[in-house]
């Protein structure tokens, strides 16, 4: 008989503790460091929705390349970020993306069914040079698709201003036939080019080069078209009204940090975001919930 309630198993990725989870078909990985969800995916012949570096040997306290790392409390370069979002760390180095993507976070609470699984990890509360009273969580719960939801809640007494991002690499069959459905008509801008101008998205988003773009205005429902592995990946957003698309191509993969030479044909990034005006200021004592749903159906 094929089991159908979830299975728990912990695993190691090189130096990096992890929980396996199984339901059904579906097979999840996430490491304690960051929270990374490592890999997913649905069928045992099935190509894996989230990509993971094939050179990502699990060094501790090295940001993980691929999965779906956790930005957090600010997005990128934090020069690039609101002066707000900059005054609130007050260290002289700040590392890009984050305090919490090389960091070990606190698994909280398993909750499961027979049709799901949720997993409830903390962030630690004392993150050096940012100093602000928080709780960060992340839910991951596994079910007929995947769903990451990152709850921050201020603590403190004054109001916090952050941006963030679940920077979701994805798998696809090959980028030269891929595209993202859902963003036309919205405005981005090219982070290669000028961060000032908006430029409109006219039609799906193709790859022809290096990518790397903030959309702005973004609706709750995008997809990955992918002719190759015949499928259409869909991600459900709450929370964000902003996206990062990023394709390293040729030259930035080859000088990126466990990025095979080739591995840019395989993946692409749409990062489900709060960046730039879309940055979140959460009140004393408020919420917010950023969150995306993972689906993957046949190409019709
Ligand atoms: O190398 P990392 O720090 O993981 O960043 C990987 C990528 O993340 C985002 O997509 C940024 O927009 C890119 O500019 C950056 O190269």
């Amino acid at each position: 008989m094929t089991r159908t309630a979830p299975l728990i198993e912990h695993v190691d990725h090189g130096q990096l503790p992890c929980l396996r989870v199984t339901l059904g078909d579906a097979e999840l990985v996430v490491a304690r460091q960051g929270a990374h969800v490592m890999s997913y995916r649905r069928g045992v012949s099935a190509a894996p929705l989230i990509w993971l570096s094939p050179e990502e040997d699990g060094v501790k306290g090295r940001p993980i390349r691929g999965g779906a790392p956790i930005c957090w409390p600010w997005f990128g370069a934090l020069a690039r970020n609101p002066a707000d979002v900059q005054a609130t760390y007050t260290g002289a180095e700040p590392p890009q993306h984050g305090l919490v993507r090389g960091v070990e976070w606190q698994l909280d609470a398993i909750d499961e069914t027979e049709s799901a699984i949720e997993l409830t990890f903390e962030a630690p509360s004392d993150l050096p040079n940012w100093p602000h009273l928080v709780n960060l969580q992340l839910r991951v719960r596994l079910d007929d698709a995947l769903h990451l939801d990152l709850t921050t809640t201020n603590k403190g007494d004054t109001a916090l201003p952050l941006s963030q991002a679940l920077h979701t690499y994805f798998r696809i069959g090959d980028i030269h036939q891929a595209h993202i459905e859902g963003l036309d008509g919205t405005g981005y801008l090219n982070t290669l080019e000028s961060w000032e101008q908006k430029l409109p998205q006219a039609g799906a988003v193709h790859f022809t080069a290096e990518t790397d773009r903030v959309y702005l205005g973004v609706p709750d429902l995008l997809a990955i078209a992918d002719p190759v592995l015949e499928r259409r990946i869909t991600l459900e957003t709450r929370g964000s009204t902003s996206a990062v698309v990023w394709n390293p191509w040729i030259d930035k993969a080859a000088r990126t940090p466990q990025f095979p030479d080739d591995g840019w044909q395989e993946m692409l990034c749409i990062e489900t975001a709060n960046v730039l005006e879309d940055r979140i200021v959460l009140a004393p004592g408020k919420a917010h919930t950023v969150g995306v749903t993972l689906r993957s159906t046949t190409l019709d």
